[in-house]
């Protein structure tokens, strides 16, 4: 079987005698989605940090595409191609939508572009800005507004569209969900679903009927532990599971 793109291994993190993860292991392959869930004080905001390179593990190890990120800071984290977005939007929002994406493709190669005369530079960095706002579903005329201005649902796509524009391996989504309401949350479902084939996603979302379709399989974090993983019907199905977190919510 082909080598992960993102493998975690042994990872503990304790906060003074909490284990708030206490050995988690997890393999995230190319075309998957794989979603993170766990009742609230689960663990998964520290799981993600550790990923993230916010929080340095106690114990264990995460490789993104064969190479051990440890020590590594997140500007380096995300040159070696780990994208993500966050719980509360990362946007500028006073600058327009294109501006912030170029941020992005300009953080992925910062000395390519800072060679280059400035006009030069701008169209060397709104081109892929401006694709990846299309790949997201941002149409031409929205491009130039203040992202101030767009929708909560506008914003979460320009987030994405940052992500992506930084050509990252794998794609860390912290509730893209969030705040979208019923059809919001419908179109951000499509618009994964669609990404799939290009990038894997680790998907941490609360939104149970969005990760029971979206995943290709799921791992369920329990007081730091993942205690099940597995497609959609076996999680389901999973004593263990309903006990400890569906059965909880549902
Ligand atoms: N900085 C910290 N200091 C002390 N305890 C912490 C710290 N961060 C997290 N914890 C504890 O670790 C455990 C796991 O928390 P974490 O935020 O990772 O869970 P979570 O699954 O993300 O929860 P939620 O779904 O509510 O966001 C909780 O008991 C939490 O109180």
């Amino acid at each position: 079987m082909a080598e992960p793109v993102l493998a975690v291994s042994g990872l503990r993190k304790s906060f003074g005698a909490l284990a708030a993860t206490d050995g988690v292991d997890l393999a995230l392959r190319d075309g998957e989605i794989l979603a993170l869930i766990g009742p609230n004080g689960a663990g998964k905001s520290t799981l993600i940090a550790q990923i993230a390179g916010t929080l340095a593990p106690d114990a264990g190890r995460v490789t993104l595409a064969g190479r051990d990120l440890a020590g590594m800071s997140v500007a380096a984290r995300a040159r070696a191609g780990l994208g993500r977005t966050f719980q509360v939007s990362s946007l500028a929002m006073p600058l327009s939508a294109r501006a912030n994406v170029r941020i992005a493709v300009q953080a992925r190669a910062p000395r390519r572009f800072g060679v280059l005369r400035p006009v030069a530079r701008d169209a060397a960095l709104n081109a892929p800005a401006e694709a990846a706002l299309a790949r997201v579903g941002l149409g031409p005329a929205r491009w130039a507004l203040p992202v101030a201005s767009l929708s909560h649902g506008e914003r979460r796509r320009v987030e994405l569209a940052a992500a992506l524009a930084a050509r990252p391996r794998l794609l860390l989504l912290d509730e893209p969900m969030a705040g979208l309401g019923a059809d919001g949350t419908a179109a951000m479902a499509d618009l994964l679903e669609a990404l799939r084939a290009e990038v894997p996603i680790l998907l941490v979302e609360h939104d149970m009927s969005a990760v029971f379709r979206l995943a290709d399989r799921i791992a369920v974090l329990v007081a730091g532990r993942i205690i099940a993983t597995g497609a959609p019907d076996a999680i389901r199905a999973d004593a263990a599971v309903q006990q400890a977190y569906l059965g909880v919510d549902a």
